[in-house]
């Protein structure tokens, strides 16, 4: 069987993330996306289970306590975590997970995972960044405010990753997604 493979997606909020994620489950099938368990309320549309499971405080903190979460972060006011039987089972089956997770959560997987494939995915600019969230049009203006306060600490981070993509033109994007996913070997 062939090895399975644990990649970490991480980058500023509204930087297209879950865009870029979408099209390339789309094309290939064969990856898997992690959902992850949120304490942050569904926005219309999200389903629990499959955009996320979307659990209280008291349930996120006992999943910490019982040590089920691979990484948690609190981001922007909610709790985010991935669920680790999940992941450690898909891996074993040799698939190629994905975890789309915010920055403290991926200094963890780095430090548990080492061998992990890591992609920063940047802006073109925060003023782009900033029409992007709004335009989404899914969060309060605090929740925007809060989500660029913590952008720049982010964007910073960005060399700590193994590969760098600016999600400028999305056609480009994901074509430098795609290479960088399936360099031959
Ligand atoms: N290359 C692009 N050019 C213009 N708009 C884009 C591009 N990529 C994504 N968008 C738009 O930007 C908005 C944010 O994208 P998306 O929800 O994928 O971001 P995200 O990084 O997953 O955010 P979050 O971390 O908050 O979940 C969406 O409305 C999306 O359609
Ligand atoms: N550390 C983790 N971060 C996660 C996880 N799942 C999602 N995220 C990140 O949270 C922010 C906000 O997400 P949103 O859905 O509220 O817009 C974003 O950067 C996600 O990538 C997780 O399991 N762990």
């Amino acid at each position: 069987m062939e090895a399975g493979k644990l990649i970490i997606f991480t980058g500023p909020s509204g930087v297209g993330k879950g865009t870029l994620l979408r099209k390339l489950l789309t094309q290939h099938p064969e990856l898997v996306l992690s959902t992850s368990v949120t304490t942050r309320p569904p926005r219309p549309g999200e389903i629990n289970g499959i955009d996320y499971y979307f659990v209280n405080v008291e349930k996120f903190q006992q999943m910490v306590a019982d040590d089920e979460l691979l990484e948690w972060a609190e981001f922007a006011g909610n709790y985010y975590g991935t669920p680790r039987l999940q992941v450690e089972d898909l891996i074993s089956q040799g698939k190629w997970v994905i975890l789309e997770i915010e920055l403290e959560g991926a200094r963890q997987i780095r430090r548990t995972f080492p061998q992990a494939l890591q992609f920063f995915i940047l802006p073109p600019s925060l003023r782009e960044l900033e029409q992007r969230i709004r335009h989404r049009g899914t969060e309060s203006e605090e929740a925007i405010a809060k989500r660029l306060r913590r952008a720049q600490e982010e964007i910073n981070a960005a060399n700590e990753f193994d590969i760098q993509i600016v999600n400028d033109d999305l056609e480009k994007a994901f074509a430098n997604l795609e290479a960088a996913l399936f360099v031959p070997c």
